[in-house]
């Protein structure tokens, strides 16, 4: 069986990124990073904290920072921010230096997985909903120019989603093995 690459996943705010990262890593023994919460603990404030001190502009500065660090990382996890994919240099770092999958749901998802949520500044406001739309419509290109491939994340468990990007990502870089591949012991 080859080594797996670096994955990387990317996608909209509730897509799932940190939740399924974090199972990812553990299935496949490997370090698990976050770029949202790496930025906050080297700055030692949250993202709301950065968006109303230093605006969007300086939270990306960040983040173009942050990614650049994480993915000349070897044998890694690692979840973006939803907006990770507004700035080139991360979308060149990611496409060059891993795997990429896309975590996707809908909207209506979206807007029940952030209902309680404080910590994402862009959808404090009264039209989460017309945010997210338009978010789409904005990033959904980004995303998919961005990924190896694309994951639905909707009506199905953390535990499905990580199955099905194993296979799908054995698949991608051994299309002969991918049959034995370990994950397939994994339960639903
Ligand atoms: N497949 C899933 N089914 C049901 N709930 C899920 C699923 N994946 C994630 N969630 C829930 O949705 C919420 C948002 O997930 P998460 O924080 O992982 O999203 P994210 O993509 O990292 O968002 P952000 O871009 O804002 O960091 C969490 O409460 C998580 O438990
Ligand atoms: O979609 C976005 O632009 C963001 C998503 C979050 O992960 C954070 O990176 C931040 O709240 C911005
Ligand atoms: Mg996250």
């Amino acid at each position: 069986m080859q080594d797996l690459p670096n994955l990387f996943l990317i996608g909209p705010m509730g897509a799932g990124k940190s939740t399924i990262g974090r199972l990812l890593a553990a299935e496949l023994s490997r370090p698990f990073y976050d770029s949202d919460h790496a930025i906050q603990d080297r700055c030692g404030a949250d993202i709301p904290w950065i968006f109303d001190v230093e605006g969007e502009p300086g939270f990306r500065q960040r983040e173009i920072q942050m990614i650049d660090e994480l993915t000349r990382l070897s044998d890694v996890v690692v979840a973006t921010g939803g907006g990770a994919v507004l700035r080139e240099e991360n979308r060149r770092a990611l496409r060059e230096r891993g795997t990429v999958v896309y975590l996707m749901t809908t909207v209506e998802q979206q807007l029940k997985r952030t209902a309680k949520d404080r910590n994402r500044p862009l959808l404090q406001c009264a039209n989460r909903e017309q945010v997210l739309n338009d978010m789409f419509a904005a990033r959904d290109p980004l995303y998919r120019a961005t990924s190896d491939i694309t994951v639905r994340t909707d009506r199905r468990s953390p535990r499905a989603v990580v199955n099905e990007i194993l296979r799908r990502v054995y698949r991608l870089v051994d299309p002969l093995e991918a049959v034995s591949a370990p994950h397939k012991k994994v339960s639903q």
